[in-house]
């Protein structure tokens, strides 16, 4: 029953973008302006947790949730609560949200109770001016406020930060100071050429092997065996006693040890977040109560599983190759 693409890999990580919604406006991820699905396209919460289901009944052990902003999706509690009985099966071993925070401090304490061990936030800046600029309309201090409530009902944090050149590149040190000093992991992300934001992509990209040289130069890091399942490359950072994650799809490409696919909150199915080619599965759910056709339209997507990621900025017209957010699929 498990899902092995045409490369070999086995497929048992799925992650799962709950809405194309957020209450923030990343620039390195929307435009000002965006234009969100129509509610009425969105699969219902029962059908999210019926299509999770069957791809933990064909060999998904580690499932994500994200969006857009995850937290924002009204009764998302009730998607979460529902997939903690796979946990508690075995069937799961691991239940878990990318969050950008803002509302952590009110569903904290409901995401332990329902299994989540662990959660990653994203926060690119600690200067909350800065913060506010790269947000658009985020608040930090109502960031931080879900980060205490997060770590008082015990749940373990890892921070993203996307490293945007001339932005926060020279703040990554104190960014990583401060996340161990807190016992939480930090992982710093290549920007990756996903759908058209309001500049050029190219002014904020920041090849993490530049960032590595820097911090060599301050830090003795060294490399781990220590994985997730997801694509960072963690070292050791003997002065601050933490793990610092680097995820670099663009200087380091990890796709060979890819063992990932996406849904999206309308049910489409991409077997490669840098790539277009995507299968619908809310028409073969819908069309009938049993499970066989969405089964059988899974197993022939997970064979057109690409090799690799197409992320490209095309030289004349200055646009991505891939065309969609990574709001769509949540990265
Ligand atoms: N290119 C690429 N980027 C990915 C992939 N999975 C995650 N990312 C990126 O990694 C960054 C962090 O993603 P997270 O949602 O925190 O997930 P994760 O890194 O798998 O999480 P862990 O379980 O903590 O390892 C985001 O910018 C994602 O877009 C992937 O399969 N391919
Ligand atoms: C799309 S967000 C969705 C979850 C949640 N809203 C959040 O921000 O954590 C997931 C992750 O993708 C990252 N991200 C967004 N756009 C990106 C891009 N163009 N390149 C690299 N990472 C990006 C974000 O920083 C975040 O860590
Ligand atoms: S990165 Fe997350 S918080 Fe920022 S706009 Fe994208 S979905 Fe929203
Ligand atoms: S870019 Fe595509 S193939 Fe590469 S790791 Fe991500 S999802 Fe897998």
């Amino acid at each position: 029953m498990s899902m092995i693409d045409p490369f070999g890999r086995r497929i048992e990580y799925l992650r799962v973008s709950v809405t194309d919604r957020c209450d923030f406006r990343c620039t390195y991820c929307m435009a000002e302006d965006m234009t969100f699905l129509p509610k009425r396209d969105l699969l219902s919460l029962e059908e999210l947790d019926r299509l999770c289901t069957v791809f933990i009944e064909k060999g998904v052990r580690k499932l994500r949730l994200t969006g857009g902003e995850p937290l924002v999706r009204r009764n998302i509690m009730e998607l979460v609560r529902g997939m903690s009985r796979h946990l508690e099966s075995g069937a799961l071993h691991e239940l878990t949200l990318t969050t950008n925070g803002s509302q952590l401090a009110r569903f904290a304490g409901e995401l332990a109770l329902a299994g989540v061990k662990r959660i990653n936030v994203s926060i690119d800046t600690l200067d909350p001016d800065k913060f506010k600029a790269i947000t658009r309309r985020g608040d930090l201090s109502i960031v931080m406020k879900g980060l205490d409530a997060a770590q008082a009902a015990g749940l373990h944090v890892k921070l993203n930060a996307v490293a945007l050149k001339n932005f926060n590149d020279r703040e990554i040190p104190s960014l990583m100071r401060w996340a161990h000093g807190r016992g939480m992991d930090l992982t710093v992300i290549e920007t990756m050429p996903m759908g058209e934001i309001d500049q050029d992509r190219t002014d904020m990209y920041m090849p993490l092997s530049v960032l590595r040289e820097q911090l060599d130069e301050e830090f003795t890091l060294t490399e781990l065996p220590f994985r997730t399942g997801g694509p960072a490359r963690y070292v050791s950072v003997a002065e601050t006693g933490g793990r610092l994650g680097f995820i670099t799809p663009l200087t380091h490409n990890f796709c060979e040890g890819c063992n990932r696919v996406r849904v999206t909150c309308t049910g489409t199915l991409y077997m490669c977040l840098g790539q277009d080619d995507a299968a619908d599965l809310r028409t073969p759910m819908r069309a009938s109560e049993g499970n066989e056709l969405l089964a059988n339209a899974i197993d022939e997507a997970i064979l057109r599983k690409p090799k690799g990621h197409d992320f490209v900025i095309d030289r004349l017209t200055r646009k991505p190759t891939v065309s969609r957010h990574m709001s769509v699929t949540g990265g």
